[in-house]
């Protein structure tokens, strides 16, 4: 059966207690091997998504660099239309497709992002409706979308079985701290329920790599 929406990819860099930052918001878990692992994978994808906290947090560019080949288009899930105009993902959308995702009701901001060659998409009332999100990216020829975090968004994709696959590095390191993000945010299950089939498991020095599949 084809789906009518995207195959989503959940990736992320782990601590060996599962935060993916610390409680300062530093997240440079990943080694220079396993970046480059990552950029292989962003260019076999149409689309990376973030949170707008990543973007905040990080100022992240979202590219492939560390290999050859073609950045795939960068969405951001921002409600209320907050990210800085300054951050490189919005400096750059001239260059590489960029689209940020708000609410239905909320247009305050979006000449400002357009005006830097941002594509706008409404979708949600009072939280971005990811099914219906989902499904104007695949109208849009969008098939493979790679969700890079942070928390918060994988907990909504989580939530509402929208997950194909997880890629998750555990990374030789201990975080600790109660504030510090954990690779799973939001409200959480209640029960221990939703189980991936572990497919492959990649060990690259102090690193494990971890395919699961549903
Ligand atoms: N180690 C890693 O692999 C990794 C990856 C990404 C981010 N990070 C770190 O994670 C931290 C940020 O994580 P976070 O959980 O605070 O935020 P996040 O990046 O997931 O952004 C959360 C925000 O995105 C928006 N959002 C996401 N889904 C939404 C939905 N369905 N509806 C409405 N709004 C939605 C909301 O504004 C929400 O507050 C940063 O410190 C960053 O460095 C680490
Ligand atoms: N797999 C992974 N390992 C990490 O150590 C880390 N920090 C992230 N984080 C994902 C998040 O989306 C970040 O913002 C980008 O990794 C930064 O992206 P750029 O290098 O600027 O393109 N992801």
């Amino acid at each position: 059966m084809v789906k009518s929406r995207p195959y989503v990819i959940i990736s992320a860099a782990i601590s060996i207690d599962g935060k993916i930052a610390t409680n300062t918001g530093r997240s440079n878990l990943s080694s220079k091997k396993d970046l480059i692992r990552i950029h292989g994978l962003r260019k076999s994808v149409d689309a990376i998504l973030v949170g707008k906290n990543t973007v905040q947090t990080d100022d992240p560019l979202l590219t492939v660099r560390y290999v050859k080949g073609k950045s795939p288009i960068r969405i951001i899930l921002d409600p209320r239309g907050k990210s800085s105009a300054k951050s490189k993902v919005i400096m750059t959308a001239t260059k590489i497709p960029t689209i940020i995702v708000t609410l239905e009701n909320v247009s305050k901001n979006d000449e400002k992002f357009i005006a830097h060659g941002v594509q706008m998409i409404k979708c949600g009332k009072k939280i971005i409706n990811l099914k219906k999100l989902l499904q104007i990216l695949k109208k849009q020829g969008i098939n493979k979308i790679l969700v890079e975090g942070g928390g918060t968004t994988n907990w909504y994709f989580l939530k509402q079985q929208l997950v194909d696959e997880i890629i998750v590095t555990v990374a030789p390191y201990i975080v600790g701290g109660r504030t510090a993000i954990s690779f799973v945010e939001g409200k959480g299950f209640t029960k221990i329920s939703n189980s991936f089939k572990l497919k492959k498991i990649q060990r690259m020095q102090n690193e494990l790599v971890l395919y699961y599949v549903t």
